[in-house]
């Protein structure tokens, strides 16, 4: 199998990375292209030996959060052509859960993250880097719906969460790493332009923003 190309897409929590990778996603499997989607979120650090208590005040807005050289050595395999045993995470317990996935390579593999630009190491692996820009404000809305419905938060945790380390974090690390992006995408999930204009370029067959 030839090299596959690999998208990091990264931004802010709910900047619309997730939606934003779906949409591209299911674009280009409408056109029979084989797409693996993973996620940073997937190498947050297992904290099965940490206390509950604990776990609740972890930063996980931090670089320090992630294991990213599990992250980078499972890119490598799967750029040799080998398939990897991707971690599962479980936001409620705020650690890995017991099992792994078996993943084979793919010839599109879009990966998303709020870190990916922050970590220089990984970017050998990275063929095109998409930072997702979202206004802050929005970003919170959207992460209030979701993490009060998806990943069993109370409004008033992700309030406090987000003043103790969501968003001085988002200032300190990942707002800086867009200066490494090669497109850089307003709105997130559903700028339906920025979809057709990325995938297209797949499509054509180009695989790396020079
Ligand atoms: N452009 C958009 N308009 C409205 N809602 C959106 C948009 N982009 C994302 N969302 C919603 O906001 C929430 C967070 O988006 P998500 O893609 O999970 O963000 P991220 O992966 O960056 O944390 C999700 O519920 C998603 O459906
Ligand atoms: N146990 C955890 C792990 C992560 N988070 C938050 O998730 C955010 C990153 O995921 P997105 O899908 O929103 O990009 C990050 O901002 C962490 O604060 C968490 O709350 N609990």
């Amino acid at each position: 199998m030839q090299k596959p190309i690999i998208l990091a897409i990264s931004g802010a929590s709910g900047s619309g990375k997730s939606l934003f990778t779906q949409n591209l996603a299911l674009k280009l499997r409408q056109h029979e292209r084989e797409v693996l989607v993973l996620q940073e979120d997937h190498y947050y650090k297992a904290q099965d030996h940490v206390e509950m208590e604990e776990r609740v005040s972890t930063n996980y807005d931090h670089p320090d959060a992630f294991e990213h050289d599990l992250l980078n050595q499972q890119l490598q395999e799967l750029n040799a052509g080998n398939s990897i045993e991707y971690p599962r995470y479980c936001y409620v317990t705020h650690t890995r859960l017991p099992d792994f996935e078996v993943i084979s390579p793919a010839p599109i593999i879009i990966l998303e993250g709020i870190m990916l630009l922050t970590q220089i190491q990984l970017f050998d692996q990275f063929d095109i880097k998409v930072f997702v820009d979202t206004p802050l404000d929005v970003c919170l809305m959207r992460r209030m719906l979701r993490d009060t419905q998806e990943r069993g938060r109370s409004i008033s945790s992700v309030a406090k969460q987000y003043e103790a380390t969501v968003k001085p974090m988002y200032h300190k690390f990942i707002e800086p790493s867009k200066t490494f992006a090669d497109l850089i995408v307003p709105h997130g999930g559903e700028n339906l332009l920025a979809v057709d204009v990325v995938s297209s370029y797949l499509l054509e067959g180009k695989s790396k923003i020079a």
